[in-house]
């Protein structure tokens, strides 16, 4: 029961060109999990960006440069001959990350970032800080070495409705830490709401926000058309079309402080279709495809590059890359399921038709 829209004629626009070839892009927020399941999603990823920030939410989780060291080797020793991809590393941050495990982040030259996962938030957040008053010593470091603070931006209080999470954690978490931490360099990611956009544009010091292609494209009626759909379930949840509609402003906005980070997601099909479905859109097969289209239906593919392939190496202090690549106007079936370790995994889209596709 494919209900996609993704081959629209009406946001086809003739105007339009046939095909686009820009500076290849990163990923600033990706989850590549390990062992077979990594190798199996890895060449995706690689496929379509040089480099990737890659979550530390392992089971145990990624807490000190040696774990993310030799989780770093993992992915080097699983990527196919010939593909070159550069996986950026970074630590779980929790209530006794010792400061000086910052320093040592921060002279390896491999770990880029710490991740924030409030308790119990999101997959695997479990051993996620309870409160950031545990961590100040550590957040003081960061902002003295530049280590920029990733943050999973949603209350997990709760009281509070799982629509109003993010809004809520601006007040209570983004406000505060930006006051008493104002020059540490801090991502908002995967941003889903009118709020967390206008807070990002307007926030003092280095502050800067990811976004997915499937918060540009979808809002919270795509989990529930024509029945529950599992796949289009992540964290934070798809919001309504006016907040959808706000991050869309935000990408195409021109602003540095937007750029591209797919949370591409990945879980067993199992897992997803399942009583108690597992958060999270498998987008790494498609991402750039999914983006162009976004792009292309807010008739701004001429800000797709700076979003993609320029703000985030801005924001991080590291060179763009020097190589492009191409996607062409070109109708393709996205497959209906791929390995995943010894299982299967369903894409977002899974089985639609797709509008561009990567040359
Ligand atoms: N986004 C998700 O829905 N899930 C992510 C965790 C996260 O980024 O919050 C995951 O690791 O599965
Ligand atoms: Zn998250
Ligand atoms: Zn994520």
């Amino acid at each position: 029961m494919s209900t996609s829209t993704l081959t629209s004629p009406a946001s086809n626009p003739s105007s339009s060109p046939a095909r686009i070839t820009i500076t290849r892009p990163d990923d600033w927020h990706l989850h590549l999990r390990d062992g077979l399941a990594m190798a199996s999603v890895l060449p995706h990823s690689a496929r379509q960006f040089k480099r990737a920030i890659v979550m530390p939410n392992l089971k145990p989780p990624v807490t000190t440069t040696e774990q993310a060291a030799a989780y770093r080797n993992r992915i080097l020793a699983a990527l196919p001959d010939g593909m070159a991809f550069e996986p950026l590393m970074t630590l779980y941050l929790t209530n006794n990350t010792p400061p000086d495990e910052i320093r040592r982040a921060r002279d390896s030259g491999f770990v880029h970032a710490v991740k924030l996962y409030p308790a119990g938030a999101t997959t695997n957040s479990d051993a996620g800080v309870t409160s950031l008053a545990n961590c100040t010593r550590t957040l003081e470091v960061m902002q003295e070495v530049g280590m920029p603070l990733l943050v999973h931006g949603e209350v997990t209080d709760p009281a509070v409705d799982i629509f109003d999470r993010e809004a809520v954690f601006i007040d209570r978490v983004m406000q505060p830490l930006r006051r008493d931490m104002p020059e540490l360099k801090v991502v908002f990611e995967h941003i889903t709401t009118k709020q967390a956009a206008d807070y990002v544009q307007e926030a003092s010091g280095p502050t800067a926000a990811t976004i997915t292609a499937h918060h540009l494209l979808y809002n919270r009626n795509e989990i529930f058309k024509g029945g529950i759909r599992p796949h289009f379930y992540c964290l934070p949840v798809l919001k309504r079309e006016e907040h959808r509609q706000a991050l869309v402003r935000a990408a195409v906005s021109g602003s540095e402080r937007f750029f591209l980070g797919t949370d591409s997601a990945p879980h067993p099909q199992g897992l997803k279709e399942h009583a108690c479905g597992c958060a999270g859109c498998y987008t790494a097969l498609h991402a750039m495809e999914l983006y162009t289209q976004a792009f292309e239906d807010a008739g701004a593919l001429d800000r797709l590059e700076g979003f993609a392939s320029v703000h985030g190496p801005a924001f991080y202090g590291l060179p763009r890359n020097q190589d492009t690549i191409t996607l062409v106007r070109e109708s393709w079936t996205l497959p209906a399921e791929i390995p995943f370790g010894d299982t299967v995994l369903v894409p977002l889209n899974g089985g639609d038709d797709l509008r561009w596709k990567m040359a």
